[in-house]
């Protein structure tokens, strides 16, 4: 049976730690409510006695959420808690976090303590804290650079004194994984009454190890994983919930626990908080990223298309994204294209299929991503064209506001004659369709003209629809082009074709 990994979330302290990324009352009050949707145990709502603004926002927090413990962050001193627990007191579930460090080099430098003086600010703090209320946490900051039978008479004077969860952080990022691992299965071992307190760990990022090194601390023991969404944090973050969540859940039978993160949540509450602090989510990022789960070359996509579990071992709904994107483009083969073509409604035959391919992959070298749309584009103009009586060869435009006037020169083949023309319009365009209409010698009036962007980005492809009307018959034509002017060219000539074969067939 897997074993219940508590998640506490401090997003919204050490989170907001993280140059940039201070967050207002009522922002902080959003994204609390989105973690307690999300499923956090534990949510640490920020640092009461650092302002009143905070003091504010942990208050608003603490009278909000329901179901999630709130808890607040204060050091060793009494004033610190004290007003910690003045702010969280409204809380269904408060919990005082204390701590103090307990490294060689912060004792000595940054707090001017000896361990002795340390040992009884903890004892003093976790003893105040608890009078106020039994759930408290006590840390022993920089623990991973700490000496281990001096954090095992910590551990064991804080839990004598009324902490019921002791945690252990890797602070400056400088643990690994193993020897992580190591140390809190010692305190564990070897703290007296260690059974009364759950174990939690809390790792920074500055090695890229914060993950690993709280699973590594779960397998030794530890219950409590304390997490901040996207991994943001102080200097370069925190473990992020989500890949610690996903990991435990894609590897369950490997690590045997689980945790209460509705998974599904993950990706909008990344993303809320991604417009709250105005970061945008890298791309690469892990799980929320816009290339989490994308599929580029052929080889990976017609792996995909067979069976999804050759390339993803989590699927993008149980994120809460979704599905799967197979990017079209120069490293993709005929089966996703095939695939992708079948799942916007049409069903080739194998030299259609080519026609597409071939055109996706001129496209591709022209342009850096290929959309549904511009398939449907590449469909329309190359295989659901009616057999070109017509074609195109070269186009060459002038557009002018004063001056020379608009003019346009064409080759085209009429009936596989080559011929050539130039002609002036009142625009580029309508020199484009009157040299047209010069070349082929018909005059079919214009009813309509119509241009969309099909697809986004400055590299978009246009499609043009015409409405042509000749001896009573009339047409629609549309062309597709990255040039609106060329597209409007195609266009033009496929209504022409389509006419042609109106007329001819009477
Ligand atoms: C690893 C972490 O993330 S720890 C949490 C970090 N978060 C914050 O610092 C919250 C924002 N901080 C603040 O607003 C301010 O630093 C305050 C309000 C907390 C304190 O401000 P000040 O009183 O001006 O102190 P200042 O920040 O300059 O220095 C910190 C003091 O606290 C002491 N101190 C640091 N940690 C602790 C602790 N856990 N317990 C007791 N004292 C501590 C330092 O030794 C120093 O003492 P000194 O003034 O006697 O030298
Ligand atoms: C206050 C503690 C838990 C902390 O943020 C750290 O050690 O990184
Ligand atoms: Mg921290």
């Amino acid at each position: 049976m897997s074993d219940r990994v508590y998640i506490f979330d401090t997003t919204l302290r050490d989170g907001e730690q993280s140059p940039g990324a201070t967050m207002s009352e009522n922002e902080k009050v959003r994204l609390a409510r989105e973690l307690e949707k999300l499923g956090v145990d534990i949510m640490e709502a920020g640092f009461p006695a650092a302002s009143q603004g905070d003091f504010e926002a942990v208050r608003k927090i603490a009278q909000t959420v329901k179901h999630a413990q709130v808890a607040g962050l204060c050091r060793s001193m009494p004033q610190d808690i004290d007003r910690c627990w003045d702010a969280i007191k409204d809380a269904a579930h408060p919990r005082i976090h204390t701590f103090i460090a307990t490294s060689p080099v912060h004792m000595k430098y940054k707090l001017r303590k000896s361990p002795e003086q340390v040992l009884e600010m903890a004892e003093a703090a976790v003893k105040r804290a608890a009078s106020y209320t039994p759930n408290v946490e006590f840390s022993a900051e920089d623990a991973s650079r700490s000496d281990w039978d001096f954090l095992v008479k910590v551990t064991e004077t804080a839990i004598e004194a009324g902490a019921t969860t002791i945690n252990l952080p890797d602070t400056v990022g400088y643990a690994q994984p193993q020897e992580f691992g190591d140390m809190i299965r010692y305190v564990i071992e070897h703290a007296k009454n260690s059974h009364k307190a759950i174990f939690s760990v809390h790792c920074h990022n500055d090695l890229g190890l914060a993950v690993a090194n709280t699973l590594s601390a779960i397998q030794a023991g530890a219950r409590q994983a304390e997490v901040t969404i996207s991994g943001i944090g102080e200097r370069a973050g925190n473990a992020a919930l989500e890949e610690l969540v996903m990991a435990t859940k894609t590897r369950n039978g490997y690590y045997q626990v689980e945790t209460n993160i509705k998974t599904e949540r993950i990706y909008p509450t990344c993303r809320l908080l991604s417009m709250i602090i105005g970061q945008p989510i890298p791309a690469n990022k892990v799980i929320v990223g816009a290339n989490a789960f994308a599929h580029e070359s052929g080889i990976h996509q017609d792996g995909m298309l067979k069976n999804r579990e050759t390339y993803e071992i989590m699927t993008p709904e149980s994120v809460g994204r979704e599905k799967t994107d197979i990017v079209l483009g120069k490293h993709s083969g005929r089966n996703a294209i095939k695939g992708k073509t079948s799942e916007l409604g049409y069903s080739l035959d194998d030299d259609a299929l080519q026609t597409v391919f071939e055109a996706v992959k001129g496209l591709a070298d022209k342009k850096e991503r290929i959309y549904d749309a511009d398939i449907e584009a590449i469909i329309l103009e190359e295989v659901y064209r009616i057999p070109d009586k017509y074609k195109l060869l070269h186009l060459s435009v002038q557009s002018s506001d004063v001056g020379v006037p608009p003019n346009a020169a064409v080759v085209m083949e009429v009936e596989g004659e080559r011929r050539e023309h130039a002609a002036l319009g009142t625009g580029p365009i309508d020199a484009v369709f009157t040299t047209i209409s010069e070349i082929v010698g018909r005059a079919p009036k214009l009813k309509r003209y119509s241009v969309n962007a099909i697809t986004s980005g400055g590299d978009a492809q246009g499609e043009v629809t015409v409405h042509l009307e000749e001896n009573g018959y009339s047409t629609v034509g549309r062309g597709a082009h990255r040039d609106i002017i060329a597209a409007s060219a195609r266009a033009y000539l496929n209504a022409l074709n389509r006419l042609d074969k109106k007329n001819s067939e009477g």
